[in-house]
């Protein structure tokens, strides 16, 4: 998978956005799932999870270190501190970007308390240095400090108390071998399902205190992406709608209504995701055609298009990229209820790209 933090940050003004921003921020630490039960979905990463944590627990012992992997919002600050809760633990929470020096790092893990669980988010964006002194930390429980500089520079060892460090990265292939071998334990974090997600909103309404029908959470749960955060952001635009619109209560039909006002569609594509479509589709007749030539036509810069727009039209098999440029899919011109010109040069049947 090709996450990009640029373009999710680019992402970040966006209703459908992964990153979370300021509001989602407020409301997200009063939506966490508490423990392992109340967390929605990724069974195989709950259940191996659970084993991990049990058998720690039993010896006694501090976990194993824990690397997430998977894209921004599918939950996982909300496992890391899960695994804080489960074993009785301190959580300490940074991130790669804020270790730029080895001695950044070495102050914080100089502070940690037995057992205590580090959580280091965007661990594939931490320096070299920071990167190699982590190494020592996590096998031996022990840091080297430098002290002065150059020929008279000396290497004092630091003790450290045995912690668990739960890493997070949304390119797990990003990260050096030595680093990656040093997790016990690796759980890859799938897109949701719908029927997850409209669990996920149901138990989000439920603690806003907001009234839902099941086809209200499904018609949201179907425009979310794959992630929780989007869905809780959509549970609370469209709850915004139902309150000023309606009775605020939350049925299929106002959800539609809400989601189409914000112009999220029903398959989850917002107005940046349509317009590239309807470009490739409408002007190019479905392509091939080059990504500047694409970014021109519908007004945005080529990253945009690339990182922003792409990856979840690819995801959703309704654009291909090909060495020849940018295609759509059949199920593209379905989805926006499109015929093809069937006498047009470059179909994807005369390309072979399909299958015929
Ligand atoms: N399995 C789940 N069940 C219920 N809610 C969830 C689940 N996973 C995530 N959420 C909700 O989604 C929101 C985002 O989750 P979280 O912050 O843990 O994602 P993340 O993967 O750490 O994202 P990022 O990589 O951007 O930090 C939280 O409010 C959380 O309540």
């Amino acid at each position: 998978m090709n996450w990009d933090d640029d373009a999710s940050d680019a992402a970040g003004d966006r209703l459908v956005g992964t990153d979370a921003d300021g509001e989602d921020r407020a409301v997200e630490a009063a939506l966490r799932p508490k423990d392992l039960g109340e967390f929605v979905g990724q069974e195989r990463v709950r259940e191996q999870l659970d084993l991990v944590l049990k058998a720690a627990r039993a010896r006694g012992a501090t976990a194993d270190h824990v690397l997430l992997s998977g894209a921004p919002g599918l939950g996982k600050t909300t496992l890391s501190m899960i695994i804080a809760a489960e074993m009785g633990a301190p959580i300490r929470i940074t991130s790669g970007p804020a270790i730029q020096h080895a001695g950044d790092l070495a102050a914080i893990l100089s502070s940690l308390t037995e057992g205590e669980v580090l959580f280091l988010d965007e661990i594939h964006r931490m320096s070299r240095p920071a990167e190699e002194m982590l190494y020592m930390a996590m096998e031996d429980f022990r840091v080297d400090v430098i002290v002065g500089k150059g020929p008279g520079a000396t290497a004092i060892p630091l003790e450290l108390p045995p912690f668990t460090l739960v890493g997070a990265t949304t390119r797990a292939g990003l990260l050096p071998p030595p680093l990656r071998d040093r997790f016990g334990f690796t759980g890859h974090m799938e897109f949701y399902a719908p029927a997850e997600l409209q669990r996920v909103v149901h138990r989000s309404a439920r603690l806003l205190d907001v009234e839902i029908a099941d086809q209200g959470a499904a018609e949201i749960a179907g425009r979310s992406r794959g992630t929780p955060r989007i869905a809780n952001r959509l549970l609370r635009r469209v709850r915004d709608y139902a309150q000023v619109k309606a009775d605020g209560v939350i049925t299929r039909e106002i959800a539609a209504q809400a989601l189409d006002v914000y112009e999220v569609d029903a398959r989850g594509l917002d107005r940046l995701d349509r317009a590239v479509l309807t470009a490739l589709l409408k002007l190019f007749g479905g392509g091939p055609v080059g990504l500047s030539t694409l970014a021109v036509a519908v007004g945005e810069e080529r990253e945009t298009v690339e990182e922003v727009a792409e990856p979840f039209l690819v995801r959703e098999g309704l654009l291909a990229r090909t060495p020849r440029g940018r295609v759509a899919t059949p199920a593209a011109w379905e989805h926006l209820g499109l015929v093809r010109d069937a006498g047009a040069a470059g179909t994807p049947s005369q390309q072979g790209l399909f299958g015929g």
